[in-house]
């Protein structure tokens, strides 16, 4: 559980589009507490807008990694998409195999379904700063994401990297994973540029989009990460 020690929420969200502000509020937070009766949520917390990032970039450009560098510096949960879907496959629920065949593709697995597992997981949160990793993948995923939950993100990372250091990286992994081979990445690349790219030109014109450059050290990058986050005025939690 969290309480907070300070507030400044009136810095932190003066960026927000003010019409899906009400929407983001009341559909996300108010099912959090007629649909997960197990946690008490205090009404600081019921109230309390989420604030949304979504992670973009192709295969292997380091989502993941810098994800756990924002959420050690900045206290943030993190989705991975595709981490949610192969927990699902894991799971043997009645969606596993044909999660596991469009992974295998290099597809994207129908919006309905991803949203619905991000959405469960930020309703056992008792956070509201989600790092969501690898998600929208497409302009339907991304519909579907602002439709659902009647909010648009308030920021969006493109982890901008070369194809051929993307697919070291990959072949480099060695986490088993079984879309971390040669024709799966070549399939994933292209699905990347043809229905990822969109999203993220989409966001660009919104003025929402930081674009990183991928290629470096770790450290070299989240140095490029780092002041996004610093330039928002967060409020303070500790847990008790
Ligand atoms: N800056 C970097 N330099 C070299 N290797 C890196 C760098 N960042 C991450 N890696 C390594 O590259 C691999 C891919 O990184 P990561 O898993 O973070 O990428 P991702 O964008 O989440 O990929 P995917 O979309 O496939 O999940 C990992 O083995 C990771 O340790
Ligand atoms: O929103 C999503 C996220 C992922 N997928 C599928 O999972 C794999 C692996 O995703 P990573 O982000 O690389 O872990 C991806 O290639 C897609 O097949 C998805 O369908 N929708
Ligand atoms: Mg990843």
């Amino acid at each position: 559980m969290w309480r907070r020690v300070t507030s400044v929420s009136h810095l932190t969200f003066a960026h927000k589009s003010t019409v899906n502000k009400n929407a983001c509020t009341f559909k996300c937070w108010e099912s959090f507490t007629t649909e997960i009766p197990r946690k008490e949520k205090t009404t600081y917390q019921r109230a309390k807008t989420p604030f949304i990032t979504f992670v973009l970039g192709g295969p292997g450009s380091g989502k993941g990694t810098q994800c756990m560098k924002i959420v050690e510096n900045f206290g943030f949960t993190h989705l991975s998409a595709g981490e949610l879907l192969r927990r699902e496959i894991a799971s043997n629920s009645a969606d596993g195999i044909m999660i596991l065949n469009t992974i295998k593709e290099g597809k994207i697995v129908p919006s309905e379904l991803t949203i619905k597992l991000i959405q469960k997981e930020m309703e056992l949160s008792d956070n509201y700063k989600f790092l969501i990793d690898g998600f929208p993948r497409s302009e339907d995923n991304r519909k579907a994401f602002e439709q659902i939950f009647g909010a648009e993100p308030d920021v969006v990372l493109f982890f901008d990297c070369p194809e051929d250091e993307m697919v070291k990286r990959v072949l480099n992994r060695n986490q088993g994973r079984v879309d971390d081979n040669i024709d799966t990445i070549k399939k994933r690349l292209k699905v990347f540029t043809a229905l990822n790219l969109p999203v993220v030109n989409h966001y660009l014109e919104k003025g929402k989009l930081y674009k990183i450059n991928g290629v470096g050290t770790v450290d070299e990058i989240y140095k490029q990460v780092h002041p996004v986050f610093s330039s928002f005025h967060f409020e303070k939690q500790v847990r008790v």
